[in-house]
């Protein structure tokens, strides 16, 4: 009896310690980009999350409209809306712990993300000045494509203004894990709550690879495995067929770059074990040329706290791995050569 009140006691006691640990932590998030098709509902699921206090949204036009709608929703954050003026954006960045960009032109049938290079290396370059002049501690997640090419050139514009540190920047495939999970779930007729698929490598076409013999189902063969790789890699097509002249995937990655966001956060706070796939400058394939890999990392207060190696893949998955990095490579140095050109 005592010894329950005792252990009821110690527990209220932890949980108030806690509870006031944690809501003494602010956490401030900008979004950049945020009256898009993505950044809309992104802002809508950050105004949601209980470890958000402050939400700062930035876009070319439209934020102050996109915040004030938001802030009337009756969750304990405020939300600011910034437009271009010469001091809105630096106000949108100060003290932002997560900055997200998915500011950018998206995808039309028939284009590949690498054909949105030449404009959108021009906007993450000039948004990664920012943020490196405002905020450079905040932790970037970069979800403008092609991710494989704009990871790099936030790095390289980092380096320029000296401020780079490569666990703070992250490039956001957490929708081909996403996909992945769903995918594979509808093969086989499961719950998709209980489905994942490490998806490594980078984030386009033959350069996102599945890692199926390290899912549920390690077995899956022939045409089936086929099938489903193939729909993975190229998920993101379907979505630009289907809307056809109107965008790319918008509300599955919102709630993608939300859990990305959720995830850093929790880590931030304390929380162990919390691991994502993410494009990151990573060691595994540098002796290959590839500065940049994603793979599942374990995240921590500081960003990155450990890099997950692939381990041992099946002959199969290590043809799709090789196709990867060959196609990484060459990504990866077009967004460095860009700032080099330009910078
Ligand atoms: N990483 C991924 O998995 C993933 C998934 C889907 C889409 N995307 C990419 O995200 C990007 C955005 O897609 P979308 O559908 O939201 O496009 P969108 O056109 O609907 O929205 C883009 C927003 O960016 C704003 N913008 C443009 N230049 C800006 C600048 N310099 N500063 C601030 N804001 C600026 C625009 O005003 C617009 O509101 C595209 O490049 C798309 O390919 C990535
Ligand atoms: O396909 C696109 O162009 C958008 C995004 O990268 C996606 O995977 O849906």
């Amino acid at each position: 009896m005592f010894a329950a009140r005792a252990a009821r006691q110690t527990f209220g006691l932890f949980q108030k310690r806690a509870f006031s640990a944690s809501s003494s932590q602010l956490s401030k998030v900008a979004v950049l980009g945020a009256a898009g098709g993505i950044g809309q509902p992104l802002s809508l699921l950050l105004k949601l999350n209980p470890h958000v206090t402050e939400l700062a949204l930035y876009d070319i036009r439209g934020g102050p409209g996109v915040a004030a709608d938001l802030s009337h929703i009756n969750t304990n954050s405020t939300v600011t809306g910034y437009e271009p003026t010469p001091t809105g954006l630096s106000e949108a960045l100060k003290g932002s712990e997560i900055v997200l960009i998915p500011a950018g032109v998206p995808r039309k049938p028939g284009m590949t993300r690498d054909d949105l290079f030449n404009t959108n290396a021009s906007i993450v370059r000039d948004l990664a000045k920012a943020v490196a002049d405002a905020s450079p501690e905040a932790k970037i997640l970069v979800i403008s494509n092609p991710v494989n090419s704009t990871v790099p050139i936030v790095s390289e514009v980092f380096k320029s203004k000296g401020v780079y540190n490569p666990k703070r920047l992250f490039g956001v495939t957490t929708l081909d894990v996403v996909r992945a999970s769903r995918f594979i779930s509808q093969v086989k007729g499961t719950d998709p709550a209980n489905e994942a698929v490490p998806v490594v490598g980078g984030h386009s076409g033959v350069t996102i690879v599945p890692l199926l013999s390290q899912s549920n189902h390690p077995s899956l063969d022939g045409e089936a495995r086929d099938k489903l790789v193939h729909r993975i890699q190229f998920g993101g097509d379907e979505v630009v067929k289907a809307k056809d002249g109107a965008g790319s995937a918008t509300l599955s990655m919102a709630f993608a770059g939300a859990r990305f966001a959720e995830s850093l956060l929790k880590a931030a706070k304390g929380e162990k074990g919390v691991v994502e796939p993410t494009f990151v400058d990573s060691p595994l394939y540098k002796d290959q040329g590839v500065e940049f890999f994603a793979s599942r990392v374990e995240l921590g207060p500081n960003g990155v706290e450990k890099i997950l190696d692939v381990g041992k893949l099946p002959e199969y998955e290590e043809k799709l791995l090789e196709a990867s990095l060959d196609g990484l490579k060459k990504n990866i140095q077009k967004g460095i050569d860009f700032v080099k050109a330009n910078p």
